[in-house]
């Protein structure tokens, strides 16, 4: 299908929203009337910018407050359309886009805004122009798509159809099956929003959280497929009113616009190949003291990579690479079943291919390298011969903990979601010491890949934020006290917790006496959910801002013990106060 774009989707001036579009690949765009007004170019010139770009312009939007209203306004209304009319046909786009009135001069009668469409319609018609109705959800008297229907059926023009707004339908809850029922040819326009459950007024939803399809809670897929099932052959375009996205770079927002779209249309990208667990993460660092953290964990500095100052450090199936460098996660790379399709999926949805590099990858949003391995990787790192004892019980990689700059979260997610093709978990939120956070994980079927991403609800401030976008690695233990107890006895450099979360963890969730004695001696934290418990501890934060984490999840835990994490963000900023 075609793809557009509206242009209130990006930031800028008219002309750089038309290259982002154009770059991105867009076929058509939604013109935004003040994208328009505020543009020095006239509407010839912006039509051939727009044809030399191979953009086509879908839609006119919005007219507003036009239907159901007395004969004097009724009168000012039709001349402003014949106004915008002559705008549109030297811009050369065939389709107006009214939204339903929130006027106070408007009237409750749906006879009269059928019959004031209807001329609306006719007038559109005699100029080759088509009129799509839209249900605004705070429309004054139409808020849903089916009152919409009901007028634009009564309107009976062949010149007049409906605008659906997936965020409009979706917001309102209403029963989206009966979609099914409109005539395809009377959908003249589909526009695609997502958002974030918010229990708040339509209108502030709308216009400052709509989000692009799949960074949301609503369920798109579904929503598409009764809008194509009608016979609705148009564009497939976003409309995504976002405070964040109107102030991003262009160019960049509209690759994740085209990926949510890409996305949305899964059946057609290579499918994902099945992923198998972390192979490694790598850590760039300075200096001897993660090294050191991870012998007292009990890793190996198993093996030395042929050409590179690479060490391979590792226990069981837990992997961590060290190299040279600032003190960051710098990549993280998972067991594909097939690399290559890795990568040509990858490549459909627009991932920038690492170039320079020994295995395949790309480039996430964050700038952490992400690759996909096969087997043979290992090979690459002989083994320095140096002696790998029992351990302290680690056996794998839990998950791979990126917090995201705040302009970059939901870009994020649905890039290691779309690319990695991993499901989204729940989001959470959770009051922390310098901020509230929002986390959001993505894993596979067999969970054994899980990242997990946070940020900050708000633009960080700039005071002490304890550290600066914290990273972290967790390992996976089958017995996080045992594991804990090995650890401290070889120094390693643990987390230490405070007695009052042991008190607070009694009164909720009454852990049986001696575990959670054992808790508070090996400062371990402990949380529990409707499938299982999860015991985890935490290292100090290692260089500027990298941390390691164990955990043990029993009988299926699914979450990442968000509740413990403002108690181990207050800790590591206690131990950084301590050092000064
Ligand atoms: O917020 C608005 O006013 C507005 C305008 C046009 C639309 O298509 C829409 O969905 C919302
Ligand atoms: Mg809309």
């Amino acid at each position: 299908m075609r793809r557009s774009i509206a242009t209130v989707c990006l930031s800028g001036t008219l002309e750089d929203k038309l290259a982002a579009a154009a770059a991105a690949g867009f076929d058509g765009i939604e013109m935004f009337e003040n994208d328009l007004v505020v543009s020095p170019h006239a509407p010839a010139e912006i039509r051939r910018r727009c044809a030399d770009l191979g953009l086509s312009i879908d839609l006119y939007q919005p007219f507003r407050d036009f239907e159901a209203v007395p004969p004097d306004v009724l009168a000012a209304n039709l001349r402003r359309a014949e106004r915008k009319f002559d705008v549109m046909a030297e811009l050369g786009a065939d389709m107006m886009l009214v939204c339903s009135s929130v006027s106070p001069d408007a009237v409750d009668d749906d006879d009269l805004a059928a019959e004031q469409l209807h001329l609306l319609a006719d007038r559109a018609a005699a100029r080759g122009m088509r009129i799509a109705y839209e249900a605004l959800a705070w429309g004054r008297f139409v808020d849903t798509f089916d009152h919409s229907w009901r007028i634009v059926r009564r309107g009976d023009h062949p010149a007049l159809g409906l605008c659906l707004d997936s965020f409009h339908v979706l917001s309102r809850g209403t029963d989206t099956a009966a979609i099914r029922t409109i005539p395809g040819e009377k959908v003249f326009f589909l526009q695609l929003a997502d958002a974030p459950r918010l229990h708040m007024d339509v209108l502030q939803w709308s216009r400052h959280h709509r989000l692009f399809p799949g960074q949301g809670a609503f369920d798109l897929a579904a929503f598409v497929g009764h809008v194509l099932s009608t016979g609705y052959a148009g564009p497939l375009s976003l409309e995504v009113f976002n405070d964040v996205f109107r102030q991003s770079d262009p160019w960049r927002a509209a690759v994740d616009a085209m990926r949510s779209l890409l996305l949305l249309e899964q059946d057609r990208l290579p499918p994902a190949p099945a992923l198998s667990g972390h192979a490694f993460t790598e850590l760039e660092v300075s200096g001897p003291e993660v090294a050191n953290a991870l012998a007292a964990m009990g890793f190996c500095h198993a093996g030395q990579h042929r050409t590179k100052p690479v060490q391979l450090w590792r226990q069981g199936a837990a992997r961590v690479l060290l190299n040279e460098g600032s003190g960051q996660v710098s990549a993280l790379a998972v067991e594909s079943a097939d690399p290559e399709r890795s990568m040509a999926r990858a490549a459909a949805l627009h991932a920038p291919a690492l170039t320079d590099v020994s295995l395949p990858g790309v480039a996430a949003p964050d700038g952490t390298a992400v690759f996909f391995c096969s087997d043979g990787w290992l090979e690459d790192f002989p083994r320095t011969g140096e002696h790998e004892d029992a351990g302290a019980g680690l056996v794998g990689t839990d998950h791979v903990s990126l917090t995201q700059p705040f302009d970059n979260f939901d870009e994020a997610a649905l890039f290691y979601r779309s690319v990695l093709g991993l499901t989204p978990e729940l989001a959470t939120e959770f009051a922390a010491p310098f901020g509230l956070v929002r986390s959001r994980a993505v894993s596979n079927v067999a969970r054994d890949v899980r990242i997990s991403l946070d940020v900050a609800l708000l633009r960080r401030g700039e005071w002490a934020p304890g550290v600066p976008e914290p990273q972290h690695l967790a390992f996976a233990t089958r017995d996080a006290i045992a594991s804990a107890k090995e650890m401290q006895a070889r120094g390693a450099p643990l987390l230490a917790i405070p007695d009052n979360y042991y008190d607070d963890l009694d009164s909720r969730l009454a852990p049986p006496p001696d575990l959670l004695a054992a808790l508070r001696e090996y400062s371990v934290l402990y949380d529990r959910d409707e499938h299982g418990e999860f015991l985890h501890f935490y290292t100090d934060v290692l260089g500027s801002r990298v941390f390691f984490e164990v955990v043990q999840r029993i009988d299926g835990y699914a979450g990442y013990g968000a509740a413990n994490a403002p108690v181990r963000m207050a800790a590591h900023r206690r131990l950084r106060l301590s050092r000064g």
